[in-house]
């Protein structure tokens, strides 16, 4: 039995960086990982590549020969692979062993996701071959920024579930760059937060002049920021849902609470954060990828089939 991750997502969401991180992560922990390269248009790598679409077919070659812009020729150099799923992409699996764990770094196209069946039969492809299989996909941080395209992410995320029917783990990368901008806002709420509680004192202190009145203020001036955290910590359903009211025309509430309800029912709104800053995130994703292919399952029995006390 063989394990790998498909690692998909919008152009630009980390995927080659996620991959290549994950690599430096499982060599400092000392376990094996083979990173493949599905991108045809992918020129630099950051992570030793072990198998390589491109030793198949070249996008340069296809795009001069064929007279294709780059997304048709990529479009083509895929449906090349998928021709070629069982000589070409059959050789290479061969070198690898049962236990390997393989992790395929693919092109940023939404269409290989959407509605091309490229990646659905390659992934039928590899179960056929006795690998566990589970979609990562990567939505970048950029994308809680605003309701509207938050929604757009998780129905990307959504269409990748439903065409490649596969366990599928939702990750939020680059959150070092949410982190800087929550900094932001959290020093601006202390500081207005600060600046009325002093007001308040002030005009307080010249009304009420008991002491039990400046405690009361006190706790409500600090529950207003608790407040504003705890909706950012945690977004509900019905969070998402009136501020997509308020961004979009009222003709669209019907269409805003279907699509809520639609991406609540499939736990789209859960995402495992990933700041590559930390080794305990991506070991936290990590693991949570592994329980979904059941990695190490196989490994526990194998301990206790050699457990000295048996003796
Ligand atoms: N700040 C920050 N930048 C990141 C992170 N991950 C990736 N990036 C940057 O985002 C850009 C795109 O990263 P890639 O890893 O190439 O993204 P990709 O999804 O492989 O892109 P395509 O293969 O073109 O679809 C690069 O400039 C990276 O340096 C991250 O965790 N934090
Ligand atoms: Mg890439």
């Amino acid at each position: 039995m063989g394990y790998a991750q498909l690692v998909i997502g919008p152009a630009g969401s980390g995927k080659s960086t996620y991959c290549s991180s994950l690599h430096q992560h499982c060599e400092t922990v000392g376990r094996t990982i083979h990173i493949v390269n599905l991108d045809p248009a992918a020129e630099n790598f950051d992570y030793p590549v072990a198998m390589d679409i491109r030793e198949l077919i070249s996008l340069d070659d296809v795009m001069e020969e064929l007279g294709l812009g780059p997304n048709g020729g990529l479009i083509y150099c895929m449906e090349h692979l998928e021709e070629n799923l069982d000589d070409w992409l059959s050789e290479e699996l061969d070198n690898y062993l049962d236990d390997d764990y393989l992790v395929f770094d693919c092109p940023g196209q939404i269409e290989l996701f959407s509605h091309v069946p490229v990646l659905k039969n390659f992934v039928e492809h590899l179960k056929r071959k006795n690998f566990n299989v589970c979609v990562v996909y990567l939505l970048d941080s950029q994308f809680i920024t605003d309701v509207t395209k938050f929604i757009s992410g998780c129905m990307a995320s959504l269409s990748a579930m439903v065409q490649l029917e596969l366990p599928h783990v939702n990750i939020l990368s680059k959150m070092d760059l949410v982190r800087n901008k929550r900094d932001l806002e959290k020093l601006v709420v202390l500081h207005y937060a600060y600046i009325s509680y002093l007001f308040l004192f002030w005009i307080m202190a010249h009304t009420f002049p008991r002491h039990f009145c400046f405690m009361y203020w006190q706790l409500i001036i600090l529950f207003f920021p608790v407040l504003y955290f705890l909706r950012y910590l945690n977004p509900e359903p019905t969070t998402l849902l009136a501020e997509l009211n308020r961004r979009m025309a009222p003709q669209f509430e019907k269409l805003n609470k279907s699509l809520i309800e639609l991406v609540d029912q499939y736990s789209m709104v859960s995402f495992l954060p990933l700041d590559l800053r930390k080794e305990s995130s991506i070991q936290y994703i990590l693991s949570q990828i592994d329980n979904c292919i059941q990695y190490g399952e196989d490994a526990d029995v194998k301990i206790k089939d050699f457990d000295p006390d048996d003796d």
